[in-house]
C-alpha cells in the first residue's frame, strides 16, 4: 500500500528572499523583519534559511524567509541546496512559498534577471527588488523600472538595503500582494544547458530593449585592485593588514583592561572589607568577582579585534585576501573557497565550520572543517593575553612596534600554520591531487557602514556578556565549590584547597599533564574548559584565589610568580591546538552527519596538542626557562 506522509506547515502567506549572492537580501530581510542577521561584503555570509515576519497594515503577518544566495536552480553547493529546494518545495516542515521577492543587484543586472526567469519558469509568482540603487546611481545607471516590468511581466521596485526607509517600495508592493495578481506560468522542464541559453539569451533582449545593455562604467574599484590583488604590493599589504591588527589588539587595549582590572579588584576589596570572614565571602569574593573579573578583563582586547574583522568583511577586502592566497591554499590542496570559512573561525570554529557549507567540492569541505578547529577563536585571546600579559615583558621592539604584539601575531600565525600542515598531510592521502581553479565573485569595494559596524560591535559584546553569565558564571561557581569542599582535615599542612574535589581532581589528572609542565591547577583547569575555552582562566583566577587568601589579587602577578616560563610557553602551545571544545565537536558532527569526524578532529587536535606543549616544554627547559 502507498503511503503518503501528511505534512503539517505553519500558517500564514510565505514570502522567500531570493537573489544572487552578496546583492543584499539579508540586508532586505534586516528592514523588512526587523532582525540583525548578519550582513557582509562578500558572497556566501547566508548559509542557512532564516524566518522573521513582517506585518502588513491590516495587522496580517507575512512569514518572510532570507536564504542563502545562489547563482542558479542548480545547486552546486549545501548552502545553494536549502534554497533551490525552499523553492521547489522540497524542503522539510516547509510549504512552497506563496510569494518570492527576486532581489537583484542594480550594478548587475544580467546576473540576476537570469535567476529571476530561472524562477519565473518554475511558476512561482514574483516580485522583482531592484536592491542597490544608490550604487547604481552614483555610478550613472538609470534603471527604467516600468519598461523592466513590462519585459519581464512582473511587478518591479527598486530598494537600498542599507537605508532605514530603502524598503518602502517594496513594503508598499507587499501590503499590495492581496490585490496583485501573480502571473501563472506552468512550471516547464527544461535541461539545465538549454534553460540557461535560452535565459541568456532573453536577459540579453531584455537589456536591449530597456537600453542597458552597453558601457560598464570605469570604477575605482578596478584601480584599487590594481594594488591589492598584485603578486607582490598585495600580499605586502595583507601582511601589514594582519600585522596592525594584532598590533592594534594589545596596544589599544592597555588602557581599558587596566581600567576593568581596578574596577575588579575594588569591588573585589570593597565586597571583602563589608562580608564577614566565613563562605559567603570566599563564595563572592574568590569565586565570582576574581573568576568573573578575570574574564571580562579581555573584553577590550575582544572588542578591538572584531572592529578590523568587521571592517575588513564590510569594506569587500576579504573575496580578495582570498584570491591572493588561493595560490599558496592550492599548494597545501585547498583552495581560496575555505579562506572564509577558515576567517570566520577566527570569530568562532562554529559559525567557520558552517560557512564551509559554501563549498561545493565534498573533499575540501571536510577537509575544512576538520581544520576550522585550529585558526585561534575569540574564546583564546583570553588565554593567550593572560599568559602574555604574565610572561612576555612589555618592550617596544622598533618604532613603535610591541613585543606582546608580536607573540600573539605569532600565535595566531602558529594556528594556521598548524592548520595548512595538516591540509597538506591530508592532501598525501586523497586521491583528488589535482588543482582546481578559483570561481569567486569579487564584490565592489565600500566603506564600511558606520550603524552595520556598530551593531556588529554591539553583537559580539553581547555573545562576550551572555558567555560571562551563563556558561562561564556556572562554571565558575561549579569550581569555586570543588576548589571549597570538602574542608581541610584537622591537622592539615598544606593549603586548604589541596585537599579538597579540585586538589584531588587536579593531582590526577597531573598524571597525565606533568610531563608537559602543567601544575595540578592548570590540570583541574582544563576540565571546565571543555564547555568554553576562556573558563580556563576563570577556574584559575578562582583557584588561585582561594589559595592566596588574598581578596581580589589580579591573576596574572600570581601566575608570572609561580610559574616557569617553560610552563607558560607549553601551555600556550597547548591552545594553539586546544583540542577540548565540545560545541565545536557538536558542529562538526551535525555538519558531517556522523560521529566519525568529531572523533577524528578530537584525537588529532589532542595528540597534536599534546605533541607540540611536550616540545615546547623540553626545549624550553634546556634553554633554561
Ligand atoms: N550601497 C548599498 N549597499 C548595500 C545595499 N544592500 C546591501 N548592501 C551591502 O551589500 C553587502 C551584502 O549584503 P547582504 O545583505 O549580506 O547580501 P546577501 O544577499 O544577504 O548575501 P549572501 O547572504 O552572501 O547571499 C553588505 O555589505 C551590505 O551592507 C544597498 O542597497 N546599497
Ligand atoms: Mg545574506
Amino acid at each position: 500500500m502507498n503511503q503518503t506522509p501528511i505534512q503539517f506547515y505553519p500558517s500564514g502567506t510565505l514570502v522567500a528572499l531570493v537573489g544572487n549572492p552578496n546583492c543584499g537580501k539579508t540586508a532586505l530581510f534586516n528592514l523588512l523583519t526587523g532582525s540583525r542577521q548578519k550582513v557582509a561584503n562578500y558572497a556566501g555570509v547566508t548559509v542557512e534559511r532564516k524566518e522573521g515576519s513582517y506585518e502588513l497594515k491590516d495587522g496580517k503577518k507575512l512569514r518572510i524567509l532570507d536564504l542563502p544566495g545562489t547563482y542558479s536552480l542548480y545547486p552546486r553547493s549545501p548552502d545553494e541546496k536549502v534554497t533551490c529546494d525552499v523553492l521547489a518545495g522540497k524542503a522539510r516542515g516547509e510549504k512552497k512559498p506563496d510569494w518570492v521577492i527576486c532581489v537583484v543587484n542594480a550594478t548587475n543586472l544580467r546576473r540576476g534577471l537570469r535567476l529571476v526567469l530561472g524562477v519565473k519558469s518554475m511558476g512561482l509568482p514574483i516580485v522583482v527588488a531592484v536592491n542597490m540603487m544608490d550604487v547604481a546611481a552614483r555610478r550613472g545607471i538609470h534603471i527604467d523600472l516600468d519598461a523592466l516590468s513590462k519585459e519581464l511581466g512582473l511587478p518591479v521596485v527598486s530598494t537600498v538595503g542599507v537605508k532605514a526607509d530603502g524598503a518602502r517600495g517594496l513594503e508598499h508592493t507587499l501590503n499590495g500582494l492581496a490585490t496583485l495578481k501573480p502571473s501563472t506560468n506552468a512550471p516547464s522542464m527544461v535541461d539545465e544547458l538549454d534553460q540557461s541559453q535560452s535565459d541568456q539569451a532573453r536577459v540579453r533582449t531584455i537589456l536591449h530593449n530597456i537600453k542597458l545593455d552597453d558601457a560598464v562604467p570605469h570604477l575605482p574599484t578596478d584601480q584599487l585592485d590594481k594594488v591589492f590583488l598584485h603578486p607582490l604590493w598585495g600580499s605586502l599589504v595583507l601582511a601589514v593588514v594582519l600585522f596592525l591588527v594584532f598590533q592594534a589588539v594589545f596596544s589599544w587595549a592597555s588602557a581599558p583592561m587596566d581600567l576593568i582590572e581596578k574596577l575588579t579588584s575594588l569591588t573585589g576589596e570593597w565586597v571583602g572589607s563589608i562580608l564577614p570572614e566565613g563562605i559567603i565571602k570566599s563564595f563572592v569574593v574568590d569565586g565570582l568577582i576574581a573568576g568573573l573579573g578575570g574574564v571580562i578583563v579581555f573584553l577590550p582586547q575582544i572588542i578591538i579585534l572584531f572592529f578590523f574583522i568587521l571592517l575588513l568583511e564590510e569594506s569587500g577586502y576579504l573575496p580578495r585576501a582570498a584570491l591572493l592566497l588561493d595560490r599558496l591554499m592550492g599548494s597545501v590542496g585547498l583552495s581560496g573557497r575555505s579562506f572564509i570559512p577558515l576567517l570566520s573561525s577566527f570569530a568562532c570554529a562554529i559559525p567557520g565550520i558552517m560557512a564551509a557549507r559554501t563549498i561545493p567540492n565534498s573533499r575540501d569541505r571536510l577537509v575544512t572543517i576538520l581544520i576550522a578547529p585550529l585558526m585561534t577563536c575569540s574564546a583564546r585571546l583570553p588565554v593567550y593575553a593572560l599568559l602574555i600579559g604574565a610572561f612576555i615583558p612589555q618592550k617596544t621592539v622598533f618604532y613603535g612596534v610591541e613585543l606582546q604584539g608580536i607573540v600573539l601575531f605569532v600565535l595566531y600565525f602558529a594556528g594556521i600554520f598548524a592548520a595548512f600542515s595538516v591540509a597538506w598531510v591530508l592532501k598525501q592521502f586523497g586521491q583528488h591531487k589535482h588543482t582546481r581553479t578559483l570561481m569567486m565573485e569579487l564584490p565592489d569595494y565600500h566603506w564600511p557602514n558606520v550603524r552595520n559596524l556598530a551593531i556588529g560591535l554591539w553583537q559580539r559584546v553581547e555573545i562576550f556578556m551572555r558567555r560571562v553569565g551563563g556558561i562561564i558564571l556556572t562554571l565558575t561557581i561549579v569550581m569555586w565549590f570543588l576548589a571549597s569542599f570538602p574542608n581541610a582535615p584537622d591537622g592539615a599542612t598544606g593549603t586548604a584547597i589541596e585537599y579538597s574535589f579540585a586538589g584531588t581532581l587536579g593531582r590526577w589528572l597531573n598524571v597525565l599533564f606533568a610531563p608537559i609542565g602543567f601544575n595540578w591547577q592548570i590540570s583541574i583547569a582544563l576540565v571546565p574548559g571543555l564547555a568554553a575555552r576562556e573558563v580556563l582562566v576563570s577556574s584559575l583566577a578562582t583557584v588561585y584565589a582561594l589559595s592566596s587568601g588574598d581578596d581580589g589579587g589580579a591573576l596574572m602577578p600570581i601566575i608570572a610568580q609561580q610559574w616557569s616560563m617553560a610552563t607558560a610557553l607549553s601551555l600556550l602551545a597547548w591552545f594553539v591546538f586546544a583540542p577540548q571544545c565540545l560545541s565545536t565537536l557538536a558542529t562538526i558532527k551535525r555538519e558531517t552527519g556522523g560521529w566519525k569526524m568529531p572523533l577524528i578532529a578530537a584525537g588529532y587536535l589532542f595528540a597534536l596538542a599534546y605533541l607540540a606543549s611536550f616540545i615546547t616544554y623540553r626545549v624550553a627547559l634546556s634553554f633554561g626557562f
